[in-house]
């Protein structure tokens, strides 16, 4: 995939973090900089950033703008960060990266250049898992025409390229024909604002349509695969994602369509033996309620908000990473495929 695909999500320049504002897309397309560990927590829990991969390279980040820049300045910025989101694994496998720097390296003055070294090797890595990604994926969707995807899982979710959605470019860069229908996504429309927006852009044909939708259109016999990505896979393939893919994956299997999770090694929580232990977040009621400044909802009604839903893996048709796919996953497959 040539690198003008996607624009870069994120960047660090002159000491500060750089992050296109999602929260503006599709309208304007701006930055907003961080110059600070509490404006990068910021940024990631209002989803200025957001995207598993996408978060965990931010916080990298977020971590070199730490003050006082020592030991105890770095560790007290990890703990910060890691209370921004609480279901992306991402966040804290970057963490942990950045920790590790810090508790094998004794002098402070070395600190900053080491740690600012490790966020860019993280945000390196995830171009060339995502370029992988692109590549495996590719080879399930060959014979594809048209796609159903949920939320963003593309550029804007990683450092570019996507993972649910780097298989797509890749095809398309190849002259494959191929269509994306993209689910809105509420109650934050990832997919109509940021799907739709930065597929658009790479010229590729898309869709968007209501969450409602997808049931029909699978029914419809128009999809040839499901593809989406993922916040935290455990051990047994279960696999944590924007809410509203649970029901997807259930409508896939109703329908015989294949339905693909597309997420980097760092998106696997072997720790977790199940995806009920997944932690979901659960978001503001006024993101349902008023969405846009509007009131949808009358104060009197209570309102759910989890932002994430989990998928069994015995609904999931294979799980792709950048080190090639996993069919009809589950823990020996997943341990040997990770080792
Ligand atoms: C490539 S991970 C993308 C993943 O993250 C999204 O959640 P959010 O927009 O709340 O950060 C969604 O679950 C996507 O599939």
């Amino acid at each position: 995939m040539n690198a003008n695909t996607t624009p870069e999500t994120l960047a660090f320049t002159d000491g500060k973090l750089v992050l296109i504002d999602q929260t503006r897309l599709p309208g304007e397309l701006v930055t907003l900089v961080c110059e600070n560990v509490e404006q990068t927590h910021d940024a990631i829990s209002r989803l200025v950033v957001r995207g598993a991969p996408a978060i965990g390279i931010a916080a990298a980040y977020g971590v070199c703008l730490a003050s006082p820049a020592n030991h105890e300045g770095y560790l007290a910025a990890i703990e910060r960060l890691a209370t921004s989101r609480p279901t992306a694994v991402n966040l804290f496998w970057a963490l942990d990266r950045m920790k590790d720097v810090i508790q094998r390296t004794t002098a402070d003055d070395d600190l900053a250049e080491l740690l600012l070294s490790e966020a860019i090797t993280i945000h390196d890595q995830d171009r060339q898992m995502c370029r992988d990604i692109g590549r495996h994926g590719a080879s399930l969707l060959g014979d594809c025409r048209a796609v159903l995807t949920h939320c963003n899982a593309g550029g804007l979710a990683t450092s570019m390229w996507g993972t649910a959605l780097a298989p797509i470019y890749h095809l398309h860069q190849a002259g494959h024909p191929i269509e994306v229908f993209a689910d809105e996504t509420r109650p934050l429309l990832q997919g109509a604002r940021l799907t739709a927006w930065e597929l658009s852009q790479a010229g590729v044909p898309v869709t968007v349509l209501t969450d409602s939708m997808a049931g029909s259109l699978l029914k419809s016999g128009k999809i040839d695969a499901v593809i989406v990505g993922a916040d935290r896979i455990a051990a047994n393939g279960d696999a944590a994602n924007k809410i509203g893919t649970y029901p997807l994956a259930v409508l896939a299997r109703y329908h015989n369509v294949p339905f693909y999770v597309a997420a980097p090694s760092s998106t696997f929580d072997m720790a977790l033996p199940t995806g009920d232990l997944i932690p979901i977040e659960q978001r503001s009621r006024t993101e349902v309620s008023n969405p846009h400044g509007t009131c949808v909802v009358p104060d009197a009604a209570n309102v759910m908000n989890p932002a994430f839903d989990v998928t069994p893996a015995e609904l999931i048709t294979a799980i792709i990473t950048e080190r090639g796919v996993v069919t009809a996953p589950n823990p020996a497959k997943l341990t040997e495929h990770l080792r």
